[in-house]
């Protein structure tokens, strides 16, 4: 498929030419058509956004255009608009043809946004509410290489300089979920345990909790807790991370014996068949693993939203991998605690993912449709 984006550069660059969107409302006509949502679609509880990196200078070098294209943001809608350009071979086309898909989300970074923007915009009310003594789930996902860990990573390290400007102290523990097994980032990443315990909350079993009183404490401790997240190399993300890494920050209230939960949850990348035959067995297994858990987590996401429209008790599988365990709460449709969660699906913007772009986004859109 690379050598055929490869071949057809210039073509394809003439075709989204003719699309963009910001020179002339006859070209954003040819774009395809999204029902516009009504202004109050919004979940309170759940914001779907999606950020989109830059190319970066390895994409530029292996000759990929550009493949995301951010649509300008029509004043008074609610949702965002971006549209995904692909080349297809047509059988009975002399040439092939440019396949274009639009797709809707409540909130868009593009390639000009900064991680401050995205906070502001997104997190800042997760963490407040956390701070509240409620609970914040965040989670990044979307293809290897895509800027989940650029992003969570700065997030996490924003989320707790304001959090320390309203608390005194909080307890983190950071951990590291390869396959089926889970480490302790904060503990030179000895295994830990996942368990539920008799009121069916997840404990993990091992962990360290470390108290942060200050924002140097606390950046130190993240920066030391990344240092320990495993990394092996793959084609497509040399310094790719693979695996899920959870940060909880419990946050202790003064007047009540319930804390706040902030869970901040970079997912690992989702690989594609062409990286994953040239890696080695335990690489594959691993990365087979954790394929299977994002497929529980994406089932999970499926029948909450089911759950939720048809008002019927459906089952969703939160017991069926270790990371849906940790991350049970966000689908618990009968909790007690108020809860928020944020979703920030990344993209790598260059032609040679754009499949996986449209997978991502495909997901967004579902996740969108929570109630
Ligand atoms: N918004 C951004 N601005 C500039 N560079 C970025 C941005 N987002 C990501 N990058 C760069 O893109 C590369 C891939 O980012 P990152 O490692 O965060 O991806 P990832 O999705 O976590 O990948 P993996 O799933 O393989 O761990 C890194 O070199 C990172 O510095």
């Amino acid at each position: 498929m690379d050598l055929f984006y490869l071949k057809h550069t210039a073509l394809y660059q003439t075709y989204v030419d003719k699309l963009d969107p910001s020179k002339t409302p006859v070209h954003f006509s040819n774009l395809p058509q999204v029902a516009e949502k009504p202004s109050n679609s919004a979940n309170p509880s759940m914001t779907i956004s999606v950020r989109v990196r830059p190319m970066l200078e390895d994409d530029i070098t292996a000759g990929f255009p550009c493949a995301v294209y951010p649509r300008p943001r029509k004043p008074g809608v609610e949702h965002e608009t971006i549209d995904l350009h692909d080349l297809y071979n047509h059988p009975r086309r002399p040439r092939p043809i440019l396949k274009s898909s639009a797709h809707q989300v409540q909130k868009l970074f593009d390639a000009s946004a900064s991680t401050a923007q995205v906070y502001d915009e997104v997190v800042h009310d997760l963490v407040l509410s956390a701070s509240d003594g409620k609970l914040g789930t965040l989670f990044a996902y979307g293809q290897t290489s895509s800027g989940k860990t650029f992003t969570v990573t700065e997030l996490q390290k924003l989320a707790i300089t304001e959090l320390l400007e309203r608390h005194t102290d909080l307890y983190v523990t950071i951990v590291e979920l390869a396959g089926k097994v889970a480490f302790d980032l904060l503990h030179e990443r000895e295994q830990i345990a996942v368990r539920e315990d008799a009121s069916g909350t997840t404990q993990l079993v091992g962990a360290i909790e470390r108290k942060v009183t200050n924002k140097e404490e606390g950046i130190e401790l993240l920066e030391n807790a990344m240092s320990f997240r495993r990394s092996a190399p793959t084609l497509k993300n040399d310094a790719s991370s693979r695996s899920h890494c959870i940060c909880r920050i419990r946050i202790p209230q003064p007047t009540s014996s319930e804390s706040g939960h902030l869970y901040m949850v970079d997912l690992a990348g989702s690989e594609i068949a062409r990286d994953v035959s040239q890696h080695g067995p335990e690489l594959m297994r691993e990365t087979k693993e954790n394929n299977i858990s994002l497929s529980i987590l994406k089932d999970c996401i499926r029948q909450r939203a089911l759950a939720a429209s048809s008002k019927k008790k459906v089952h969703i599988p939160v017991r069926g991998s270790t990371l849906t365990k940790i991350l049970k709460h966000v689908f618990d449709l009968e909790a007690s605690q108020e809860y928020k969660t944020v979703v920030i699906a990344c993209l790598n913007p260059s032609l040679a993912d754009v499949s996986s772009s449209k997978n991502t986004l495909r997901y967004a859109e579902l996740l969108g449709k929570i109630d």
